[in-house]
């Protein structure tokens, strides 16, 4: 790169990099005015929902779903829109620590992918706690230590995450948001390990298995290792000899591991949903969705009586996953997602119905889908 504007682009003629430069400076003070401005307003609004109640929850899902929206929906670029509402993401993070940090704690170890999802949600001002098992994660909101918990709950590879489901069995905390992440999986080295040399590959079993297929075509012959997480293998393979790991960005970084191979998942869109969990409801944001877990009485036509009165309220159900019940052999509890929010009149009429054939029903929550 020269520093020199290009003499091709006739926009550019006549314009030099000093003037360019004046004039960053200048829109960067404005930016900057604006962003004070905003925070201003965001203290206010904290002053003023104090007011009403001194217990108030000053982090919105749903209003933060509505801002990150409209400013997609304005933008005209050059920038992106998904880049815009990165950055937006950011200043209401920023804004929201000045009336009180969120504290979330995720599904750790430091470098996971869960931590990726806990930072797109809520940005870089939340504080956010690493904790060793699902259970715990649950644990810690319920117990208050942490305004919100983020777990995996589905991948579009391997499925579902058992362990999240059944923690929702035994719990009053309620679903108040939804992260999407695409899963790129990288083959990360140490300084002392040579791409001919790898002779053991480590990663979290969800990870091997989606790059199987990867792994069977260039490294048939290196024995494969499951750990209890893919910063875990990063960590590993950070002190190792002729070892690799498959992990992601944030745990490459944190152990400044080299990347031999990028992309190497099997599937191009490769994704895993989190859910942010916590202790109040949250009201509609537009576009939302709603999770119930239900349990059937054991006898011919459960299931069909339990998604019936969804089809005939024409509420779009966006998946269904059976888990064994606890309680009793070979009962089943069924967890369910459409989109939709409960306080909507079509999905009360539909939940109605639910309720009286069901054995049990529970709404998990009502959450905007995700944004970013
Ligand atoms: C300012 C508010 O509080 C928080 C900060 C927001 C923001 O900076 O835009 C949005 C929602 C809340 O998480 C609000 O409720 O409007």
């Amino acid at each position: 790169m020269t520093d020199q504007p290009s003499s091709f682009d006739n926009n550019d003629q006549g314009v030099d990099l000093g003037a360019l430069r004046d004039r960053i400076d200048t829109l960067d003070q404005r930016i900057l005015d604006l962003i004070s401005e905003r925070a201003a307003c965001a203290q206010q609004v904290a002053h003023v929902k104090l007011a009403e109640d001194p217990e108030a929850v000053f982090y919105r899902p749903e209003r933060e779903a509505q801002v990150l929206k409209r400013i997609m929906a304005l933008n005209k670029g050059p920038l992106a829109g998904e880049e815009m509402a990165r950055l937006f993401r950011e200043i209401m993070s920023a804004c929201l620590a000045l009336e009180k940090p969120v504290r979330a704690a995720y599904l750790g170890p430091e470098g996971t992918f869960t931590q990726q999802a806990a930072l797109k949600h809520f940005g870089d001002s939340a504080v956010c706690k690493p904790l060793p098992a699902i259970d715990e994660v649950f644990r810690e909101v319920e117990a208050g230590a942490a305004n919100y918990g983020v777990v995996p709950v589905e991948n579009s590879t391997e499925g579902v995450v058992n362990h999240t489901l059944d923690s929702f069995m035994d719990t009053s905390l309620r679903i108040c948001g939804e992260v999407v992440l695409r899963i790129h999986h990288h083959l990360l080295v140490g300084s002392n390990t040579r791409r001919d040399k790898v002779s053991r590959i480590y990663s979290h079993s969800q990870s091997l298995a989606q790059c199987r297929k990867w792994l069977d075509a260039h490294y048939p012959h290196a024995e494969r290792v499951a750990v209890s997480s893919n910063a875990e293998a990063a960590r590993r393979v950070k002190s190792e000899w002729h070892t690799a790991a498959i992990a992601g960005d944030m745990a490459a970084r944190l152990y400044g591991l080299e990347r031999l191979e990028e992309k190497i998942e099997d599937m191009p869109d490769n994704s895993t949903r989190f859910l942010i969990i916590g202790n109040h409801d949250v009201p509609p944001s537009g576009e939302d969705k709603t999770s119930l877990v239900a349990s059937m009485r054991n006898q011919p036509g459960a299931l069909h009586d339990l998604l019936e009165p969804f089809h005939r309220h024409k509420v779009d159900m966006t998946r269904l996953e059976s888990r064994p019940s606890r309680h009793g052999l070979w009962n089943y509890v069924f967890f369910i997602d459409f989109k939709g929010h409960q306080e909507e009149p079509r999905v009360q009429a539909a939940l109605e119905e639910v309720r009286l054939r069901a054995a049990d029903v529970r709404v998990l929550g009502s959450y905007p889908v995700g944004v970013l």
